[in-house]
């Protein structure tokens, strides 16, 4: 029977059904079909690939000055077969999303209970993340690469050397680019809202192709068709059908609206409404489970759209709210207290994983009518951890240049960081040059050098924060959505940021170092110059690594934007230049001594003014012969240059670890397993 013929009964559910005249008791389930075609065999020769009993989760809800707990999932139990596809469907807020979270160890936070079993056994998250392609609603990509680089790149991080030659990953990677339709825009960019490229399907199918190139057991698709027209819509549905009956994975997906299409792709649907199970099984019988509880299809409505309406809350009007509130009760309770003693059933396969039962709904959508006594045997769970041992990894340093390799080619593509990185480097180059633009040596250049100085310190750490914090952000992003299914270390990544990101932080704040430097007329001898140089680079790389802690240890951009600023404005204000260094109370000294803007600035003003001859006019009543002089009136001789560079080498050492610490214990997620 076609999901389309629905009953030609006109009656519709709505504020005057007389289900509000049943009693809520248990209802006979009463619905015997004709098998379709694919589900049946498919099952009867395979156990399920994941199954879930009794799941759960609650969440903590601060309201004013109480907190309570609310239950966003009540015991969802359902399993999900090798070649299969389920659709979780429900109107919005009924926990579709927060289940798929669940079913593919990605939810965070909460009361969560129950048991899910993978192959049988309790989840190993090392293992199951890596058999599991979780694709998200949003699609998490770098918009400057192409597909085939987006895709190469998933196949090379995730295919061990050992395991694929470099042929069979580009093999790979064209045959998931067929299968998923992407060969002709192959080398388009993957583009963003800035940035045009591939159309939203095409980026959706890409996410997929991310996904499939690791030959997943299971495919996870969270509202992939949102945002699309129908045709495309319609298409990603399909080809996950075609490709999970192909390659005898299983996929489940949730979709808002499905039409009659889409929803034919699905094998079952399992419909929620207020994180209650109303219905699991077979679109088709849906509908007769339905009419058989009072509620008919109306001819000519997509059934989606049906059994949407009947899920949902009607707001309209109180008695409207209230009536569809019972409705929606009434369909929780009568499903669950039908379902309960042969949801057992298909749970209890635990320990006995080779000799598979079926649960009720499966057996239901086999068209297969349960006959006999149906009661529960022994509840057996399977306790027992999945130790199969996890796909090898790659190569530590493989996954280190692959990860460079990406971040080369994705920065170098990132006309707005690289414009923004330009355009610093030139104004600052033509604002200081000119402003101190050769200053000589008369008495008045003392104020210009240190008044140079200072911008030189204050701009380098502003500049590096400013630019570095936001790329480092959209990274992070991507990083976290890869590392949950576990594509690569942590520790990879974040070497291969800082081996990127500071050639290019420096270089660019060479030109315009070495530009003011000559500009200006500092002190024109090598060692002197190769010093500053090298002060004012350890002020870039420390700045640089200020940054990827500020950006590993907040969550959010915009708090750490905040941070970022305050924490360079205290470097500048304890770094030496605002208060005379030597004349701050004590109270607040030690301040100058964790600025590393204190020490770069200190070690210029010394390498500068050490050795310099000034030029004392004969009447202003001021000479101060030598430069010397000047580094003791600033109190800038508490530490020698080469103690400044020491130390600031020592603090970015230290901003660095800490900032890999933050990565690995607090920017990583913390998913919740049963
Ligand atoms: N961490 C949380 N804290 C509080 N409430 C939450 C949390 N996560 C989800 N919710 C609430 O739980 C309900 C279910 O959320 P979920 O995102 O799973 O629904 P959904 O069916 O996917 O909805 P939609 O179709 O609109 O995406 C919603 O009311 C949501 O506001």
């Amino acid at each position: 029977m076609s999901i389309n013929s629905a009953s030609s009964s006109q009656q519709h559910f709505g504020s005057t059904h007389d289900f509000l005249d049943q009693p809520l008791s248990p209802m006979d389930m009463g619905y015997q079909t004709t098998p379709e075609p694919d589900t049946p065999s498919r099952m009867q020769n395979q156990a399920p690939l994941l199954s879930w009993q009794d799941v759960s989760y609650s969440v903590k809800i601060k309201d004013k000055s109480q907190t309570t707990m609310r239950t966003l999932l009540h015991n969802i139990t359902g399993e999900i077969y090798p070649g299969e596809v389920i659709g979780l469907l429900g109107p919005s807020g009924a926990g579709k999303t927060t289940l798929l979270n669940i079913l593919a160890g990605r939810i965070e936070g909460g009361v969560l209970n129950g048991k899910v079993l993978f192959r049988g056994k309790k989840r190993n998250p090392g293992v199951f993340k890596r058999r599991v392609a979780y694709v998200e609603q949003e699609d998490i990509m770098f918009p400057m690469l192409t597909v085939e680089e987006t895709i190469m790149f998933a196949a090379k991080l995730r295919l061990t050397d050992k395991s694929y030659t470099q042929l069979q990953k580009v093999e790979r990677v064209a045959s998931v680019m067929q299968q998923l339709r992407l060969s002709h825009v192959k080398s388009s960019k993957i583009g963003d809202a800035l940035s045009r490229g591939v159309s939203g399907g095409e980026r959706k199918r890409v996410s997929i192709g991310v996904g499939l190139v690791t030959d997943p057991d299971m495919i996870v698709l969270d509202e992939p068709t949102s945002g699309l027209d129908s045709n495309s819509a319609e298409m990603v549905v399909e080809l996950v059908r075609d490709i999970t009956r192909s390659r005898g994975i299983a996929s489940v997906m949730t979709v808002h609206q499905p039409n009659a299409n889409m929803l034919s792709c699905f094998d079952r649907v399992l419909l929620l409404t207020q994180g209650h199970l109303v219905y699991f099984g077979s679109a088709t019988q849906a509908i007769e489970y339905f009419e058989s509880k009072g509620f008919p299809c109306p001819l000519r409505q997509n059934p989606a759209d049906f059994f949407i309406d009947i899920m949902s809350l009607n707001n309209r009007s109180p008695r409207d709210h209230e009536m569809s509130k019972r409705r929606v009760e009434y369909l929780a309770q009568t499903y669950n207290e039908s379902m309960l003693p042969t949801s057992k059933l298909s749970m209890s396969y635990g320990g006995l994983y080779e000799k598979p039962f079926y649960s009720a709904k499966a057996v239901a959508a086999a068209g297969i009518r349960m006959v006999g006594n149906t009661s529960a045997p022994e509840f057996n769970w399977s306790l027992q951890m999945d130790d199969t041992p996890p796909p090898r990894r790659a190569n530590w340093f493989y996954e280190v240049k692959t990860l460079a390799q990406r971040d080369i080619i994705t920065t170098m593509r990132h006309y707005t960081f690289l414009s923004s990185v330009g355009l610093n480097a030139i104004t600052v180059l033509m604002l200081l040059g000119l402003l101190f633009f050769r200053m000589g040596n008369e008495i008045e250049s003392i104020q210009n050098r240190i008044g140079l100085f200072f911008s030189l310190t204050l701009n380098s750490a502003y500049g590096v924060m400013s630019q570095y914090l936001f790329v480092y952000y959209k990274a992070k992003e991507i990083m976290l959505n890869e590392r949950g299914s576990g594509s690569y270390r942590m520790s990879t990544f974040y070497i291969a940021k800082v081996l990127v990101y500071m050639p290019i932080a420096v270089f660019s704040s060479w030109i315009y170092f070495m530009g003011i430097y000559f500009m200006a007329g500092l002190q024109s001898s090598v060692p002197k110059f190769l010093t500053s140089l090298s002060l004012f680079t350890i002020m870039v790389v420390v700045a640089l690594g200020a940054t990827l802690l500020v950006g590993s240890f907040v969550a959010s951009y915009d708090l750490a934007a905040v941070i970022g600023a305050l924490l360079i404005t205290t470097w500048v204000i304890f770094g030496g230049h605002l208060a005379n260094a030597g004349d701050l109370l004590p109270g607040i000294k030690w301040m100058q001594y964790i600025s590393p803007a204190f020490y770069v600035y200190q070690g210029m003003v010394s390498t500068e003014f050490s050795g310099l001859q000034l030029h004392c006019q004969a009447n202003n009543g001021l000479c101060m012969a030598r430069g010397d002089a000047v580094i003791k009136l600033y109190n800038l001789d508490q530490f020698n240059v080469g103690q400044c560079v020491l130390i600031c080498v020592c603090m970015t050492a230290l901003f660095n670890m800490l900032a890999y610490i933050s990565l690995r214990f607090k920017a990583k997620p913390k998913y919740k397993w049963i």
